[in-house]
C-alpha cells in the first residue's frame, strides 16, 4: 500500500510507502507530518490550490488511517490536477526559481529523512549534527550568505562535508556558479550519494532551482584535491576540531587562494590581532585579513557559549604596504621593522 503526492509544476509523482516512517530518532519527523508539510509547502507556495483545497482537509484527518491520510492525498492531487489543466493554457511556472529559505530548510529536512535510513551509523552527535541540521546549522549558513556577498563568478568548497547538506543550502541559495563538498568517511560519503538523488528529485518536484554542484568522495587534503582548494573563492572549514597538521596542510594551500576569497571557519586560522613584523612574515596572518562573527540565531555551541564564526578575507595588499612603510622608513634609524606593523 503506497500513498502518491503529484508535482505541482507536473513533474510527476512521489510515493509513501505505507505504513509511514515513525518519529522515533532526535529531530527525525514522521512520515505524516512529512506528507501534511510538503502539501503546506505547496499551498503556500501555489496560492490557486487555495481554492480548491478546502482550508479543513489539512486538518481534520488521521495520521494512523491509511483510508484518512489516502482521502488527503487524492483531495491534494485532485487540486493539483485542476490546477495544472487550468495553467495549461497561460505559462505554469515555466522559468523555476530557487526555494525560499522555509521551504529550503523543510527540503533538506526530508531529503536528509529520506537519505539517512540509519543516522546512528554517523556518530555525529551535539548541536550541529546533521540529524538537526534544520535547528542549527541551516539559519548559521543563511547568516553567512548574507554577511559575504556572493556572485556567480564564485566557486564554493566545504571541506569536510559530511552528508552534505551546506552543499545543497549553498547551490539552492546562491548564485555560485559551482559548489563542492570533500568527505573522506565511507558512511557519510554513502549518505551523500542518496543525499544527492533525494535532493535532485525533490527539487524537480517542486520545480524549484539550484546551481551545479558535486558531493565528492575524498581527503581533501591530497594531490588529486588541491587544484578545487586553491581556485575556489569561498570555502567553509568547520574546523574546530581538525589538528595543527591538518591546519597546517590547509594554510600552506591557502597561500596561493587568489585575493579576495573567503574561508569561514568555526575556528580562526590565525589570531585575530595579527600584526606583520619581520619575524612572522611566513605566517598565513600576512595575506589575510580575520574578523569575528558573532551568531545571530539563538544556537549556541556545546559549551553554552554563544557560537561565533570566523571570516578571512585574502589580501595581499596588506604585505605589500608593510614593506612599503619599512622601505619609506629605511632611512631612519628604526631597522628592525619592529615600529611599522601593518596597519591591520
Ligand atoms: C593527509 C591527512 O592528514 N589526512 C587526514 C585527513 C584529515 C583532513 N581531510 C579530510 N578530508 C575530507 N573530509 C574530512 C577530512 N577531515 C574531516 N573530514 C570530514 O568532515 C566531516 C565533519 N565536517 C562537518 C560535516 C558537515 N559540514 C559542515 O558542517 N560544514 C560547515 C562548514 C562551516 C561552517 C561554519 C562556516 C558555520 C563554521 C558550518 C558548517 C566538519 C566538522 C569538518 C566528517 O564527516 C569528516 O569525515
Amino acid at each position: 500500500m503506497e500513498l502518491v503526492l503529484q508535482s505541482p509544476v507536473g513533474a510527476g509523482t512521489v510515493v509513501y510507502q505505507w505504513p509511514l516512517a515513525s518519529g522515533e530518532g532526535q529531530g527525525k519527523r514522521d512520515g505524516a507530518s512529512d506528507i501534511l508539510e510538503t502539501i503546506r509547502w505547496v499551498y503556500e507556495d501555489f496560492p490557486e490550490l487555495k481554492l480548491p483545497l478546502e482550508n479543513n482537509v489539512l486538518t481534520d484527518f488521521d495520521a494512523n488511517s491509511y483510508e484518512s491520510m489516502k482521502t488527503l492525498c487524492d483531495k491534494f492531487n485532485r487540486a493539483i490536477h485542476s490546477m495544472v489543466v487550468m495553467c495549461k493554457g497561460t505559462t505554469v511556472q515555466k522559468v523555476s526559481n530557487n526555494p525560499s529559505r522555509g521551504l529550503l530548510r523543510h527540503i533538506l529536512q526530508q531529503v536528509y529523512n529520506q537519505a539517512v535510513s540509519d543516522p546512528e551509523k554517523l556518530n555525529q552527535y551535539g548541536p550541529f549534527s546533521p540529524e538537526v541540521y534544520g535547528e542549527t546549522s541551516f539559519d548559521l549558513v543563511c547568516q553567512i550568505i548574507d554577511t559575504i556577498n556572493i556572485t556567480d563568478d564564485d566557486v564554493f568548497v566545504d571541506l569536510g562535508s559530511g552528508v552534505g547538506q551546506v552543499v545543497l543550502q549553498l547551490a539552492a541559495s546562491t548564485p555560485c556558479k559551482l559548489c563542492l563538498g570533500v568527505e573522506k568517511a565511507d558512511i557519510p560519503s554513502m549518505y551523500a550519494e542518496s543525499m544527492n538523488v533525494n535532493f535532485r528529485k525533490w527539487m524537480g518536484w517542486y520545480g524549484k532551482r539550484y546551481g551545479s554542484y558535486e558531493l565528492i568522495k575524498g581527503d581533501f587534503l591530497h594531490e588529486e584535491h588541491r587544484d578545487k582548494i586553491v581556485s575556489a573563492t569561498i570555502l567553509f572549514a568547520n574546523n574546530f576540531a581538525f589538528g595543527p597538521s591538518v591546519d597546517h596542510q590547509l594554510k600552506e594551500r591557502f597561500a596561493d587562494l587568489k585575493d579576495g576569497t573567503r574561508i569561514v571557519s568555526s575556528k580562526s586560522f590565525c589570531p585575530l590581532n595579527f600584526r606583520i613584523t619581520d619575524r612572522n612574515l611566513s605566517d598565513i596572518g600576512t595575506i589575510m585579513r580575520v574578523s569575528e562573527i558573532q551568531s545571530l540565531c539563538g544556537s549556541v555551541s556545546w559549551t553554552g557559549k554563544p557560537v561565533s564564526f570566523y571570516l578571512h578575507v585574502i589580501d595581499r595588499t596588506k604585505l605589500e604596504h608593510y614593506f612599503e612603510r619599512l622601505k619609506n622608513t629605511k632611512g631612519n634609524s628604526r631597522s628592525n621593522g619592529e615600529n611599522t606593523g601593518d596597519d591591520g
